[in-house]
């Protein structure tokens, strides 16, 4: 048997890594902590892979971008946005793993400069994520991600941020997916692609 085929399957990986928290951070949720996910080295590479795959439309594209020589790649999208917090820590690297961009979605009050923002509710509360009006320009593919899809909420008020500066969403990628709440329903009709559903 060849090291390839020795891999356990991806959603099998981060099923084993990750840690579920009853009661947290409220009575009845549980939390699912992909800190120890994020942790273990060869996962993490291989979160960030699956999670640009969907849409890398070249895959010699990320080889390419990430050369100085000023050759062309696509990529498939122009630029990736994350949500804060845990969210910055995927999209900086898919970013960099496809050579584009990466821009930010972050809690309220954390922008110094002009801005947008989308109010949502939470499975345990309610927020509000801004962008820069700037931060993206008008018919830029993005990549929306971040870590856990729930509810839905958090993501629909990016794709509503998005969208409202003119970015067009390419796709949204997320480690996990808890089907029960709904979420994928709720970002339809945006393509939602799911390292882990459960
Ligand atoms: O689909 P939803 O019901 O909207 O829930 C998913 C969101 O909740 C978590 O973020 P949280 O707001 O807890 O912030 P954090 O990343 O700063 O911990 C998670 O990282 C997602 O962004
Ligand atoms: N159950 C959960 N576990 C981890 N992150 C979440 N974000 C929203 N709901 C969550």
């Amino acid at each position: 048997m060849s090291t390839a085929e020795a891999l356990p399957p991806l959603d099998e990986l981060i099923a084993s890594l990750a840690v579920d928290v009853p009661d947290f951070p409220e009575p009845g949720v549980v939390f699912r902590d992909l800190t120890p996910v994020f942790a273990d080295g060869p996962a993490f590479r291989r979160m960030v892979e699956g999670l640009a795959a969907p849409v890398l439309v070249d895959p010699r594209a990320a080889a390419v971008a990430h050369t100085d020589d000023g050759r062309p790649g696509d990529p498939g999208f122009d630029v990736v946005v994350g949500v804060e917090a845990r969210g910055f820590l995927l999209a900086a690297a898919v970013a960099l793993h496809a050579g584009v961009g990466v821009v930010p979605v972050r809690k309220a009050g954390k922008l110094p400069r002009e801005r947008i923002a989308a109010e949502y509710v939470l499975e345990y509360g309610t927020a509000t994520v801004e962008m820069h009006t700037d931060s993206l320009r008008r018919g830029q593919r993005v990549l929306l991600v971040d870590d856990v899809l729930a509810t839905g909420g958090t993501l629909a008020a990016s794709v509503a941020l998005v969208e409202e500066l003119g970015g067009v969403v390419t796709a949204v990628s997320v480690v996990v997916e808890l089907a029960a709440l709904g979420g994928r329903e709720r970002l339809a009709p945006h393509a939602v692609h799911t390292l882990w559903t459960t």
